[in-house]
């Protein structure tokens, strides 16, 4: 049995013509699938858990249908259960784990070479625990997490109407462009201490700090773009000490990765890292975003099994 999660609002509905196409297939039936429509925030992360307390040894694979944020429920519904097999089918706005994981297949041919043949291979997602939390609170991600900067940039645009409205007409790229400019002018560096492997920099004058399991975000910006699927080490990518308008060129060359020449940025390789501000920061975890003073970031110490094609794994 096949589990389809599907997010009806991702990609302003986009999800469920994708189901719609996915039902259609003769497969769907033969291969005994199921869908379930999330109602809310967080229903993705309860369904996978309900479901696997009916269905139990029958579910073969967890599919997640809508975007990012769709990933990032299932992933943690799945948390302390990694043998599941989990896949996923773009059908967000964004879908950068797709783009992470080489996924650039048609919805339809995903979900045939999903239940037909398998490529669920080993995938080492990133765990976090921000502030006081007890370690049983630990979350997964599944792409990446940042701080700062970009993060008060996805919170803007999140929160935006006319990030729907781009959505629809397929520019939702323009919504993060639009919040770029907005804050840019209000945005204050943060003084924040970064301990990585156990050793501590004070970093006084930070724009944002970024890490992730492959390099995408953002809809396809290549933030890190030396990022390789890696057992034990993230790649964590540090802007500072940098003027406003610098940040404009950085930012528009992130499309293309050019950003990482610049002086200003620094790309660091890193088992742990712990990110403590002098105040509130603004974070995002595979699309979402949320806020703490403390994060503690590690990889997860097992693989998981999720459908990719990526080659890029060391
Ligand atoms: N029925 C629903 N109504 C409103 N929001 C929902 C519903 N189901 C899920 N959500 C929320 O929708 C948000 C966005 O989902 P998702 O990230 O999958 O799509 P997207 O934003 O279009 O794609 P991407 O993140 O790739 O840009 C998530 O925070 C999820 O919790």
């Amino acid at each position: 049995m096949y589990i389809l999660i599907v997010n009806p609002e991702a990609g302003n509905g986009r999800s469920l013509k994708v189901l719609k196409k996915l039902q259609k297939d003769p497969l769907f039936k033969q291969k005994d699938c199921r869908s379930f429509f999330t109602k809310y925030e967080g229903h993705a992360e309860e369904l996978v858990k309900h479901v696997l307390e009916i269905y139990n040894e029958k579910v073969k694979c967890i599919i997640a249908v809508g975007g990012d944020g769709t990933m990032h429920e299932v992933v943690n519904g799945l948390k302390n259960i990694p043998t599941i097999p989990i896949a996923y089918i773009p059908a967000g706005s964004g879908n950068d784990f797709a783009r992470g994981t080489n996924s650039k297949k048609k919805p339809v041919k995903l979900f045939q070479d999903i239940v037909q043949r398998s490529h669920a291979k080993p995938y080492w997602c990133g765990s976090y625990l921000t502030d006081k939390r007890k370690p049983s609170n630990r979350r997964v991600f599944a792409s990446n997490i940042g701080f700062g900067f970009d993060a008060e940039i996805a919170q803007r645009a999140n929160r935006s109407s006319y990030k729907k409205w781009l959505n629809k007409i397929g520019l939702g790229s323009l919504a993060y462009a639009i919040a770029l400019v907005q804050t840019i002018f209000q945005f204050e560096p943060k003084e924040i201490e970064l301990t990585i492997d156990g050793e501590i920099r004070t970093l006084s004058n930070v724009w944002m700090i970024t890490t992730g399991v492959h390099g995408y975000y953002g809809g396809g910006m290549k933030v890190i773009p030396s990022a390789k699927m890696s057992k034990d080490t993230f790649h964590v990518l540090i802007i500072e000490n940098i003027s406003k308008w610098k940040v404009l060129a950085v930012f528009l060359s992130v499309f293309w990765g050019g950003h990482v020449k610049y002086n200003e940025v620094t790309v660091l390789n890193a088992s742990s890292l712990s990110i403590h501000g002098n105040q509130s920061l603004s974070y995002h975890v595979d699309g979402q975003t949320g806020k703490c003073q403390k994060c503690v970031i590690e990889k997860e110490s097992f693989s998981r099994k999720i459908f990719q094609f990526s080659s890029k794994q060391k």
